[in-house]
């Protein structure tokens, strides 16, 4: 059995569940006829985080677009724990699918950390003792509790990133999806932030040219280029292929080793 598998194994084994993402023969070509995704097939398990890595234009923004239908696809579907992407589905789609931009600022707007982190549950419906108690949870998740009453404005890159995942968190998502979650952050910040998101248990599809971040979050990844997935597997068994990284521009820190390779 190979490493994928094996991780796979364990939800998998439970799995007469749906899966938290099926992507299924996706095609998707933008209005100016560029073909940016090919054919994607794509299977996350509850429970599994995964690194969708890549070249600039691969397509991995385009793919992770179509997972809540802001971009729809020319033909092929796509499920998020068992519920079809179709506009009747869109409004619980989006709440199943939580975007974590990848800068915080387009996502932070209300005057206080506290409001930002409330709004997403409130427009699903959460009131009271209930909108309270998922606030209150995911500022906890994140470690962002003292803050809650501060302006989003006056908190660092590294702050507002984790008041961003924690407003996702608190509308409960079954599908957590990062984009560049540790871009543009101190090493401070980015261990912090890793930390929180180990800690979450949260099913995790993660956008990144951080490949070392892929290597610590993710133990699956899979890689996307010119609109196909060229490589499904072990994070730790792709980033030790230099071949492989070389073909598809990838490229590991100078000097930096994937332990046990
Ligand atoms: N609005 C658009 N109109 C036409 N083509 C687009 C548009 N947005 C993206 N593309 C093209 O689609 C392809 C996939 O782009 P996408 O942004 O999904 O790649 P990516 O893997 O996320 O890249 P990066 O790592 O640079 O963020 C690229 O060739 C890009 O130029």
């Amino acid at each position: 059995m190979d490493g994928v598998s094996e991780q796979s194994a364990g939800a998998a084994a439970a799995s007469e569940v749906e899966p938290a993402l099926a992507v299924s023969d996706l095609t998707y070509a933008y209005p100016d006829g560029h073909a940016a995704l090919r054919g994607v097939d794509l299977r996350v398990e509850p429970g599994e985080r995964v690194a969708v890595l890549g070249p600039n234009g691969a397509g991995k923004t385009t793919l992770t677009l179509h997972l809540n239908g802001v971009l729809r696809g020319s033909s092929g579907s796509i499920s998020v724990g068992g519920l079809e992407v179709v506009d009747r589905n869109l409004k619980e789609i989006r709440r199943r699918v939580g975007l974590v931009f990848q800068d915080p600022d387009d996502q932070l707007f209300m005057p206080t950390v506290r409001e930002d982190v409330a709004f997403g549950p409130a427009n699903f419906g959460a009131r009271g003792a209930e909108l309270e108690q998922r606030v209150h949870e995911a500022l906890d998740a994140v470690g962002m509790t003292e803050h809650a009453h501060r302006s989003p404005l006056h908190l660092s890159g590294g702050q507002r990133k984790r008041v961003a995942l924690a407003a996702v968190l608190a509308c409960d998502p079954e599908l957590l999806v990062l984009d560049e979650p540790s871009a543009n952050l101190e090493p401070v910040a980015r261990r912090e932030l890793a930390e929180v998101l180990l800690s979450l248990g949260s099913t995790t599809l993660m956008v990144t040219h951080d490949l070392p971040y892929a290597l610590q979050l993710c133990p699956r990844s899979v890689v996307v280029d010119d609109g196909r997935v060229v490589a499904d597997g072990p994070t730790a068994e792709l980033l030790a292929d230099d071949e492989f990284l070389t073909a598809h521009r990838l490229e590991l820190p100078f000097g930096f080793r994937v332990p046990g390779a």
